[in-house]
């Protein structure tokens, strides 16, 4: 047998534009190896979604003659095991950029190195490096804007073709089995998210194609509007790579006369995030912006029940919450107005919801939910200033007039005329008592009143500013 290369596989499982997977098959014997890092604390939610993409990447590989060998611990270690086991002569990878992960793939590159083993590494994540678009003084963009027309200047490399055979050797380590990754939980809770979401390639590309005949046009008027489901849900296969964000540019460039810029924009500040993340590793847990380490948050913990659970009795609020339990994914018009809701209405310090998010989004992403809550909080770069407050009744008012998305998550107020959807508390008894609603055993009251918590915030905000 001739000496293999290992193939680190990570948030790319996917064989179509692999540039690690692509140019080890050009070289000869691979071994594509999943190593579960066992200190890294994936969410709940994306551990379902990781286990049903594994099991798809299974097949996928299986079907071009290749397999994935699966197995868990400490990379380091367990990597130089199999790198021992097998006589590897390289070990390949696409890089990362959680900065943990990415400094330690650093000192196991050094050390493979250090012992003869060839080590090659490649950009699988990002449309380009996140290093590679900066000013004209070498700093990083601190501005979305700007940022975003320095990048589209740039070539995107094309994305590579998708593997149509690999050579895999044999091996008497079979590995372990997927569900010995015990990645899915003892009780069953995900039935809905398996409704929605199918796992793999041909799942993800199904739905670029849909949103890019069907939607595509109304993107940029409609995408604010939760009800209306013009948004790609793209967001669970990038994260987990099951779909390379170059293969969604190149395909959007080379469809003609249609109006592109708007989601190359999305595209693009998920680019930004990443930038954010790597220049700034501090980022997913200290504010941006140096005064908001003075800000007083609260510790709310009847708030925060409430938030978590979508009972704070702001209808759009709850609705957002319960899609995210329910669904592993939130639109993000209404991830910025419950993410508004913590951080300014119950002063629950912004790290804390980060956090909830990277535990029950599939789509769980540190770079995007890093930019995403800072942005909110006021304390990120190009953020929403603080003081900035949305109201969450005109915020559901505008955005899901006619009630569609709240009265999907929140069937309790299904009953309710669009006037009184957004607020009921305003409803007077005789439409309560027809929309067969009690305010307090059906639905909450409000938790906070919007106009003192929003004096209450800003009280806080003169305290720092
Ligand atoms: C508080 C908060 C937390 C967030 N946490 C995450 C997260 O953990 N993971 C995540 O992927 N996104 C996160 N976002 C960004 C955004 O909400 C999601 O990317 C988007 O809702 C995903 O849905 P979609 O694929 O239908 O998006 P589309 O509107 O179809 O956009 C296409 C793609 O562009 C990128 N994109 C869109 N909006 C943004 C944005 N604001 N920032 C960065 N990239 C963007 C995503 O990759 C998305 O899949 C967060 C936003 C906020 C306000």
């Amino acid at each position: 047998m001739k000496n293999p290369i290992i193939v680190l596989i990570r948030e790319d499982l996917r064989i179509h534009d692999h540039p690690a997977l692509y140019a080890a098959c050009q070289e000869g014997n691979v071994i594509p190896l999943y190593i579960l890092d066992e200190e890294s604390n994936i969410g709940e939610a994306k551990k379902w979604w990781l286990h049903r993409n594994i099991e798809a990447y299974q097949h996928s590989l299986q079907s071009i003659n290749g397999r994935l060998w699966l197995d868990k611990g400490n990379v380091e270690k367990v990597l130089s095991k199999w790198v021992k086991n097998t006589n590897a002569k390289a070990v390949y990878w696409n890089r990362t950029y959680d900065p943990d992960i990415y400094q330690r793939d650093r000192s196991m590159a050094e050390d493979l190195s250090s012992q003869g083993i060839q080590v090659k590494t490649f950009e699988g994540t990002l449309l380009l490096p996140p290093w590679k678009i900066k000013k004209d003084d070498g700093t990083p963009y601190k501005v979305y804007s700007a940022y975003y027309r320095s990048l589209r200047k740039e070539e995107i490399p094309k994305p590579l073709p998708a593997l149509k055979r690999m050579e895999v050797p044999h091996l008497q380590d079979d590995g372990m089995a997927l569900n010995d990754l015990d990645l899915l939980p003892t009780i069953p809770w995900y039935h809905i998210m398996e409704s929605i979401w199918d796992p793999g390639e041909e799942a993800a590309f199904k739905r670029m194609n849909s949103f890019l005949t069907k939607r595509l046009e109304d993107y940029s008027e409609g995408r604010d509007f939760p009800g209306k489901g013009l948004y790609s849900t793209l967001s669970p296969y990038l994260a987990l790579g099951v779909i390379s964000v170059r293969r969604i540019y190149h395909t959007l460039l080379d469809t003609e006369n249609r109006p592109i810029e708007p989601f190359i924009k999305q595209l693009i500040w998920r680019e930004f995030s990443y930038s954010v993340l790597l220049h700034y590793p501090e980022s997913p847990t200290r504010p941006l912006n140096e005064k908001f380490s003075e800000f007083h948050w609260q510790s709310d913990e009847e708030g925060w029940e409430k938030w978590t659970k979508g009972k704070t009795g702001y209808p759009i609020v709850d609705a957002g919450m319960r899609e995210l339990w329910a669904t592993g994914f939130m639109h993000n018009r209404v991830r910025m107005i419950v993410a508004s809701f913590l951080t300014k209405h119950l002063l629950i310090p912004w790290q804390r919801g980060a956090e909830w998010f990277l535990d029950t989004l599939i789509d769980a992403d540190l770079a995007n939910n890093s930019m995403g809550w800072q942005w909110v909080a006021g304390s990120g770069f190009d953020a929403a200033p603080y003081f900035r407050i949305f109201n969450p009744t005109l915020q559901s008012e505008k955005f899901d007039e006619e009630g569609i998305y709240i009265r999907m998550w929140v069937p309790e107020l299904s009953q309710l005329p669009d006037r009184y959807i957004h607020k009921p508390s305003d409803a007077p008894e005789d439409v309560l008592k027809k929309a067969k609603l009690t305010l307090g055993a059906d639905y909450p009251y409000p938790v906070v009143d919007h106009k003192a918590a929003r004096k209450r915030a800003l009280a806080h905000y003169e305290e720092i500013k």
